[in-house]
This record gives C-alpha cells, structure tokens and sequence, in this order.
C-alpha cells in the first residue's frame, strides 16, 4: 500500500478470535439435547467461519437443512450464554491492534456472526472504545460474500472502500473485498477446512501470521 489505509477491517471467527472452543461447547449441547454424543474438536473447528449452520451440519449430518434450522436458534442461545469463556485472541493479534491504534489507524470488525453476539465478544475482549465499526451478519439484510456489509462499514468510517484494507480467514471474506474493491488479506492462521487453499482465493495478500499484516502497512 503507498497510503496508510483509511482503516483495517476484521473478520471476528478465525481472524481475530479463535472461537472455536465456545462454538464447539454450543453444538455439543444441541447435540446432549437430543442424546447424541459430542462430535470431534477439530472437525467442528474447521467450519467455525463458514458459520453456525455449517457447524449444525457437520454435527446433524442424517438431517435434512429443514430440520436443522430450528437448532440455528438454540445453537445461537447457547453460545450467547457463554460466548467468551474459552476463545483466545489469536498470536500476534494483540500486537497488531495495540500497533494500528498507535499509528492512529482505525480498526473494526465485519463479521457473519450476528451483531449482538459479536457485540459480546467485542465486550468479552474490552475492545468497546478501540473498536471503530462494527457490522454483523444480520446488521443488513445481506452479508458476506455480498460486499454490503463493507461498503457499510465505509460509510460508518467515512472512507471509500478502496482505501481500507479487510483482513479474513475464509474464501467468503475475499470474495467480499474483491466485490467491494477493498484490497484484502487472506489470514492463514484461521479456520480451514481440508481442500480449502487460501493461495487458490486471489486476495491481494496472504498472511502466515497476524503481526505480517503491520508489513504491508507503508
Ligand atoms: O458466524 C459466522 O458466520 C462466522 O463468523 P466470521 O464471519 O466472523 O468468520
Ligand atoms: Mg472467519
């Protein structure tokens, strides 16, 4: 980038917190509720940022999406009781903020994750008053891959969306950047599942860890 960007826009899941642990601990109460066992950690993990339905079908697989979207709600009541308990910020994530809030560049978060929980993690983290903008899943009646949600959060900041710079750990995130025209960053240390190949997604970038993202800041 020749200019500091107008601002940095997250994805929250995979991105700024791994919060597969509290996501995980919600699907295997939907699942004790119907007396199945907890499905495996790391499979459920994979799928945290393609969404709470992705994570109802990796755990219901012999259920139809019909019969699945009534656990949506429940699955979403579970973690919103217990939303920032054992999610940790991601390596270097700490240190990348603290060093775009140093520079004086503005910061926020355009998540899938409906905004009210996305809000409690915001809070879980402390992150009310250093957060500039954020926008969820259902802040709009669209959401990513639509470019809505960062056109929005632009607006919200003031800047174009050419002059930000969006950061996400799933194909969806970069899909959003290139159809909004924001240059993007694909995180490699989120969520992915096997056969998912961040190379493959055509993002300006593509970051091993958090803290590579102040290198590509001028
Ligand atoms: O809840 C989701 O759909 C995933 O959330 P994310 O967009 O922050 O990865
Ligand atoms: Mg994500």
């Amino acid at each position: 980038m020749a200019q500091p960007p107008g601002a940095v826009l997250f994805d929250l899941d995979g991105t700024l917190v791994d919060s597969a642990p509290d996501l995980a601990r919600a699907a295997n109460r939907v699942l004790a509720d119907h007396g199945r066992p907890p499905v495996a950690y790391e499979r459920l993990r994979q799928v945290v940022s393609k969404g709470g339905r992705a994570m109802l079908a990796v755990s219901f697989p012999d259920f139809s999406d019909a019969e699945r979207e009534p656990l949506l709600p429940v699955f979403l009541r579970y973690y919103g009781e217990a939303l920032a308990v054992d999610s940790l910020l991601f390596d270097g994530v700490d240190e990348l903020l603290a060093a775009l809030d140093a520079r004086g560049i503005r910061w926020g978060i355009v998540t899938n994750k409906p905004e009210g929980l996305a809000r409690g993690v915001v809070e879980g983290f402390g992150w009310r008053q250093r957060c500039a903008v954020l926008v969820g899943g259902d802040t709009l009646p669209t959401r990513k891959p639509d470019p809505a949600p960062l056109f929005h959060a632009c607006d919200r900041l003031g800047i174009e969306a050419a002059t930000a710079l969006y950061v996400g750990d799933d194909l969806r995130d970069v899909q959003a950047a290139r159809a909004a025209g924001m240059p993007c960053v694909a995180a490699l240390w989120g969520y992915r599942e096997d056969g998912d190949d961040p190379h493959r997604w055509q993002a300006d970038h593509v970051a091993a860890r958090a803290t590579d993202v102040l290198a590509l800041l001028p």
